[in-house]
C-alpha cells in the first residue's frame, strides 16, 4: 500500500484508528476457547465487526509467538483474512525486530514476502544496516521505534547523545537512509508533549501513536501536537476496544469502543479542515 492509498482510507472513514491486534486467549470471551483456532476466530469476529470505524490493524507478533506454531498460524490466517476480505486495510506486523544485515534481510522477507503486511516494527539500535533491508521493499513501510510509550523510555531515549536527545538523534539519522520516504515513526501517545520537537526533525512521516486507551494516553494533545495537513497518524488502541466485554456481545462491545474513537477522530480532523480554512 501507498501513502495516497491510506490517506483516501482515512479522509473516507474518517478516521486514523490502528486496532490492536494482542489476542489474549486469558482474555478473550471463554465460549471461543472451544473453536478449532481461538485466535483466529476472535480476530475475525474483531475485524468484521470494526473494519468500517478503522484504517488498520496492528496484531502484535508476542501474543502469537507466545502459542507457538498454533499461533504463528492463527497470525498467518489473520493476515491473510484482512488482505483477501478488506485489501484497503493498511496491516502492521508489531515485531520490533532489528538485527545485523543478512538476518534483517530474512526478517523484513517474512513479514512483508511470506506474510504480505503493509509494515513492520522495528528497532533503531543497531542502527543503518538493520534498517535498511526492511526499507528496499517498495510500498512498505518500516515503522522505527522513536520515543516509545513506556515509562523505560526515559532510559535511554530522552537521554543526551552529543547534545541532543537520543530519540531527536534516531530521527534525524533515519532520515539520511536510503528510502527514508518509507519510514514511519512510533512516538507513544503518553509522550503526546513531545510531538511538538518530533514534528521539527519529521514534519511529514506518518506517526504510529500507541498509548491511548488501557495506557491512558489523550486523543486530543496528540492530534494537537502531532496531527500534519496531511493527518500523518496512525493512533493505535489495544485492550481498551478488544476486551470491552467478555461476553457473548464481545464483538458488539469492541465496535460501539472504536466508534467511540472514530467519532473523536472525525472531530479532529473536523478541526483540522476548520484552521487549513481559516
Ligand atoms: O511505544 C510503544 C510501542 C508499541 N506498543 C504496543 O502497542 C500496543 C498498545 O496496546 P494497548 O492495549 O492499547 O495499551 C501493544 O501491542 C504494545 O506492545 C506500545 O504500547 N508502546
Amino acid at each position: 500500500m501507498n501513502t495516497s492509498q491510506l490517506l483516501e482510507q482515512i479522509e473516507r472513514k474518517k478516521s486514523f484508528l490502528c486496532i490492536g491486534l494482542d489476542t489474549d486467549l486469558d482474555k478473550i470471551p471463554p465460549h471461543l476457547l472451544e473453536e478449532p483456532d481461538p485466535i483466529f476466530a476472535f480476530n475475525k469476529a474483531i475485524i468484521d465487526a470494526t473494519h468500517h470505524a478503522c484504517v488498520a490493524y496492528k496484531p502484535n507478533t508476542a501474543f502469537y509467538e507466545a502459542y507457538g506454531m498454533k499461533g504463528w498460524a492463527a497470525l498467518s490466517k489473520t493476515i491473510e483474512y484482512l488482505n483477501t476480505s478488506y485489501p484497503e486495510i493498511f496491516t502492521i506486523a508489531d515485531a520490533k525486530r532489528g538485527d545485523i544485515g543478512n538476518t534483517a534481510t530474512r526478517y523484513a522477507q517474512a513479514f512483508f514476502k511470506d506474510l504480505s503486511f503493509d509494515a513492520v516494527t522495528v528497532a533503531p539500535y543497531m542502527g543503518r544496516d538493520s534498517v535498511e533491508p526492511f526499507l528496499r521493499f517498495e510500498d512498505r513501510f518500516t515503522i522505527l521505534l522513536a520515543l516509545t510509550s513506556n515509562p523505560g523510555a526515559f532510559d535511554f531515549q530522552t537521554r543526551m547523545s552529543d547534545g541532543q536527545e537520543l530519540y531527536k538523534r534516531v530521527l534525524e539519522t533515519a532520515l539520511t537512509y536510503e528510502h527514508s520516504d518509507r519510514l514511519m515513526f512510533v512516538i507513544g501517545a503518553t509522550k503526546a508533549e513531545y510531538l511538538k520537537e518530533v514534528r521539527k526533525i519529521v514534519p511529514d512521516h506518518f506517526l504510529l501513536v500507541p498509548g491511548v486507551g488501557a495506557q491512558g494516553g489523550s486523543l486530543e494533545e496528540v492530534c494537537r501536537f502531532g496531527m500534519t495537513d496531511r493527518v500523518g497518524l496512525l493512533v493505535n488502541s489495544s485492550r481498551k476496544i478488544l476486551y470491552a466485554s467478555q461476553g457473548a456481545d464481545f464483538a458488539r462491545a469492541a465496535a460501539m469502543e472504536a466508534e467511540t474513537l472514530q467519532k473523536a477522530m472525525e472531530e479532529e480532523l473536523r478541526k483540522r479542515r476548520s484552521s487549513q480554512a481559516s
